[in-house]
This record gives C-alpha cells, structure tokens and sequence, in this order.
C-alpha cells in the first residue's frame, strides 16, 4: 500500500526530532553538546551583592529609635546633612567607613561596621536595593532615601 505524504512526514518526524535553544529561539537537528546557557544580558547583573551601611534615621523613620537614640527627634534635613558629612570624610579618607559607621550608624549592623552581608533582590527596601545593585565593588554610594531613614551604601563584595 503507497504511503501517503502524511505518513512518509510522520514517520521522518518520528526519525529525527530537532533541538530548540530556548535564549536564542535557534533549533537544530544534532543534539547539542551542551545545555542552553542564558546570555549575560539575560541575566541583569549579579544575583547577591555584599554592603555595609550608615544608617543616620530621623523623626518620620518608620522606627525613629536605635541602639544610638532611644528616641530620635532629628529632622530628615539634619539627617541628610549628617550623611552628606559623614560621605566627605570617608571620600576624602579622613575616616573609614567602618569607623563612622560603628560610631554613627543607627542600625544595629553598626556594631559590624555598618556589614549587613550578602543579600538577593527583594532582602532590602526597593531604594536601597536598586542603588546596591547598581553599585560596583568598592563603590560608595550617594545619600540613599529609605523608609528607614538616610543611609550611605558601600558595596563591598
Ligand atoms: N537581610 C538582612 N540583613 N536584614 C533584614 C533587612 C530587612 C530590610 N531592612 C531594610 O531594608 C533596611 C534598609 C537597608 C538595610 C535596612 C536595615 C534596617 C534599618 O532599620 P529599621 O528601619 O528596620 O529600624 N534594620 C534592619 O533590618 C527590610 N526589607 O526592611
């Protein structure tokens, strides 16, 4: 019995299946040697990032206490005041980082020199996520604008 086109199709398809690489939609008839990579760009940058910070908080924080202030009465202008201070000693090297942040930081990573670890997108506040991924290793960051008050960012891994 002649096979129809169909069937002459089906059974070639059967024979042969063919390979698409889902990131650059390409399919072909050999087996790849290896699996799909995604492309860099693809992945938008790295996956954790490593900072410290100096936390200097405000009367409208959301939590206008710290191990510094039982209750802090500042207002949000003197705060910024105070980062863009403590940002010109560190820029300039007359201070670490580490030093101010122990010292000043109203967050509890002070007492880490401002360390708060590695940490993934969705961890931190959306303001202080976006500025620590944008930041490069030992990059420090402009006054950054949280909930929980004014921070300097230094990415550190
Ligand atoms: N994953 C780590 N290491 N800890 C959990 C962090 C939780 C995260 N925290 C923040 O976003 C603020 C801004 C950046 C750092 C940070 C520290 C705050 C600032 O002080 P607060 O306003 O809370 O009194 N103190 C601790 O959490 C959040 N989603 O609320």
């Amino acid at each position: 019995v002649p096979m129809t086109v169909k069937d002459k199709t089906q059974r070639d398809c059967e024979r042969q299946h063919y390979y698409l690489n889902v990131y650059t939609k390409e399919s072909q008839w050999e087996r790849p040697d290896k699996p799909a990579e995604p492309p860099a760009a693809a992945t938008g940058g790295p996956e954790q990032v490593q900072c410290s910070h100096l936390l200097v908080k405000h009367s409208g924080s959301r939590r206008p206490s710290s191990w510094r202030e039982e209750n802090i009465t500042r207002s949000k202008e003197e705060a910024m005041e105070l980062v863009m201070s403590y940002r010109e000693q560190i820029a300039s090297g007359k201070a670490s980082f580490a030093e101010l942040a122990q010292k000043y930081s109203d967050c509890s990573s002070a007492k880490r020199g401002g360390d708060l670890g590695p940490f993934g997108h969705g961890a931190m506040q959306k303001p202080f996520e976006q500025a620590a991924f944008s930041l490069k290793v030992g990059e420090l960051s402009e006054p950054v604008v949280t909930d929980s008050g004014v921070h300097i960012i230094l990415r550190t891994a």
